[in-house]
């Protein structure tokens, strides 16, 4: 499977404010460019982090794309089975994989709403192991995963050396704060993992950086 790692972020590498709520980074194009890989993906992966924060919808905006490509199955790496009835995961506009582990009880996901699928993986440390999610994609049909974050999940998909491409919109601006997530966040590589700068590009106020993971 090709994995690639997507999201926006400050000058100073945020992904986030100290608050941790939504906060847009993204300049105008860069929304249309993850409009457009997401509509080139099989699937959508965020944390329950993510889902908590920002309740996205994960869908391709575009309507003309939408109906060319068609809605990208969404995924949540949800170890204790936190993701709200009332998320927009869970709106039935595409398919939902909410991946939970089997020390987890998933009582809040028992009823699963339209489209959602709870799907029940080894644990690692009260997380997903993300070799077995992986494998359950594959079986899916998933070719092409794009990770939308965000910082610990993002950590996680490198720490397990399955990341292919990271593909990052820098905007011209400094958040702060240590308590702001990151792009990458987790307990930090004893390792660190290698990447090669594959393309920048000047993309309205900020740039994009494209990086190959080694
Ligand atoms: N700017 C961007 O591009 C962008 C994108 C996504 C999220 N964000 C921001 O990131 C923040 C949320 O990120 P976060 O790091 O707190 O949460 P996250 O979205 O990475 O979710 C982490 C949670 O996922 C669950 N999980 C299950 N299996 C896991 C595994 N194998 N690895 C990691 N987590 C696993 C755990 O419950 C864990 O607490 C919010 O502030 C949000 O606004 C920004
Ligand atoms: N690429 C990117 N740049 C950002 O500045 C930002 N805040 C996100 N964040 C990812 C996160 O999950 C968002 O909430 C979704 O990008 C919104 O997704 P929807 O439109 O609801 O589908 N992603």
């Amino acid at each position: 499977m090709y994995v690639v790692v997507n999201a926006g972020m400050s000058a100073d590498g945020k992904l986030s404010d100290r608050t941790r709520s939504q906060v847009a980074l993204s300049c105008e194009d860069d929304f249309e460019r993850v409009d457009r890989l997401r509509a080139e993906t099989d699937a959508i992966l965020v944390g329950v982090g993510t889902v908590l924060a920002d309740d996205p919808s994960l869908t391709v905006k575009d309507d003309r794309l939408r109906a060319e490509e068609g809605n990208p199955v969404r995924v949540v790496l949800d170890s204790s089975a936190r993701t709200p009835v009332d998320a927009s995961v869970l709106d039935g506009e595409a398919e939902t994989v909410v991946a939970v582990t089997d020390e987890t009880s998933g009582d809040s996901l028992d009823a699963p709403r339209e489209r959602t699928t709870v799907v029940e993986l080894p644990g690692d440390d009260g997380r997903v192991d993300l070799h077995a999610l992986l494998d359950e994609l594959s079986r899916r049909g998933v070719e092409h995963l794009m990770v939308e974050g965000g910082g610990e999940t993002i950590a996680s998909f490198l720490s397990a050396g399955v990341v292919d491409e990271v593909r990052v919109y820098v905007a011209p601006v400094f958040v702060g704060g240590r308590e702001s997530p990151t792009l990458v966040d987790g307990e930090g590589f004893v390792e660190y993992v290698e990447a090669t700068v594959n393309e920048v590009k000047p993309l309205g106020e900020g740039v994009v950086l494209r990086y190959i993971i080694e």
